[in-house]
């Protein structure tokens, strides 16, 4: 079981000063890069996952217009009648958990979360009712056209930054192998989320704009509104260190499966969002994941002295469990999270 008491996480907290390290992941997406520029880029990615597990990514060579095209057409969705945005509810889908959730039906350690959203997986092949294998919901292209292409083709785009990560970190970590793996076949998750501002006095007790969590894959890129304070990371000391969008980067995190990977070497860090303010946010985050049957399993020489690592688990059986006690009316005791203290108990 995760240790959410370890911090007050539900409480606003202290801020503090510090800031999110900017890597730079241009040198694995360059045919003209050196092996010394692949060096210098896979070390300062190394260091900022260690200390952060949470920093700013340029070079990935994604257009900034385009991204803010996307933000726009989340606002889009946002805006659409109620109607609209009903007929693609996830309980209207084949699995329960593809399409949209209104505001306070997502829930975080038990806790409303104060945003909509939608949510799209890979369409499975063969659909069926079976957890994380329906179809999915998309807006109709009478309401909303181009939005399916263009949300399909960002997370084309989107996986190849992804893979092009995993060649960073198979440099600074070896591993070619298992690393190679990590870079075909990769699931992924988008969605889209919008935050009405919290009311000038609101009770975090009663849920913030999103609790604090860690996220479930490899990796996850973030887009958003830029609105200072909103994204908050948990930093060593227990305060939280705003990650403020920077023009022309991502904001991306470790996921569990890289801090189990890794033995928390690289870590999945706690963050949560409190919108404030007077204006509607957007974000848009991508969770690049492994492939869909991928076994999770510590990697050799990684795990510290007088341990076993987290012990081996299916990356989909984790996604799955996490995904089904995030919705009202879901069981909602805490998830057991892999990458949680499991490491030192078992030692
Ligand atoms: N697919 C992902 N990672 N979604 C983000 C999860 C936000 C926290 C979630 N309600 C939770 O309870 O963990
Ligand atoms: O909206 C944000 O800035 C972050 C959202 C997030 O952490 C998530 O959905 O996993
Ligand atoms: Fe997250």
């Amino acid at each position: 079981m995760p240790d959410i008491t370890a911090f007050d996480r539900s409480a606003v907290g202290t801020m503090s000063a510090d800031k999110l390290p900017i890597v730079d992941i241009g040198a694995y997406l360059s045919g003209t890069a050196t092996a010394k520029d692949r060096k210098a880029s896979s070390d300062a990615i190394d260091k900022a996952c260690r200390e952060y597990g949470f920093f700013y990514v340029t070079g990935h060579g994604i257009d900034p217009e385009y991204l803010e095209s996307l933000l726009k057409l989340g606002h889009e969705f946002f805006e659409q009648p109620e109607e609209v945005k009903d007929s693609i509810h996830i309980f209207k889908s084949m699995d329960g958990v593809r399409g949209y959730q209104k505001i306070g039906e997502n829930v975080t350690y038990g806790k409303r979360d104060q945003q909509e959203a939608l949510d799209i997986y890979p369409e499975p092949e063969h659909p069926t009712k079976d957890q994380l294998n329906g179809s999915q919901l998309w807006p109709s292209e009478a309401d909303m056209p181009g939005f399916k292409a263009t949300m399909l083709e960002y997370t084309e785009k989107m996986t190849k930054v992804g893979q092009a990560f995993m060649r960073a970190m198979a440099d600074a970590l070896g591993h070619e192998d298992t690393f190679a793996e990590l870079q075909k076949d990769n699931y992924w998750v988008l969605r889209v989320i919008g935050y009405p501002p919290l009311p000038e006095s609101f009770d975090a007790e009663q849920g913030v704009s999103c609790g604090a969590h860690t996220d479930y894959g490899c990796l996850t890129f973030l887009l958003a509104d830029d609105f200072p304070g909103s994204l908050q990371v948990e930093s060593k000391d227990g305060s939280w260190i705003a990650a403020d969008p920077i023009p022309g980067a991502f904001v991306v995190n470790i996921g569990d499966i890289v801090d189990a990977l890794t033995s928390h070497g690289y870590k999945s860090t706690y963050h949560r969002v409190i919108h404030r303010g007077t204006r509607y946010r957007v974000s848009i985050p991508f969770f690049f994941e492994p492939p869909r049957d991928w076994l999770v399993e510590p990697l050799r020489g990684l795990v510290p002295e007088g341990h076993t690592g987290v012990p081996p688990f299916k990356y989909f059986d984790h996604l799955k469990s996490m995904i089904y006690r995030h919705f009202v009316g879901a069981d909602q005791q805490l998830p057991d999270k892999p990458n949680a203290n499991e490491l030192t108990q078992r030692g």
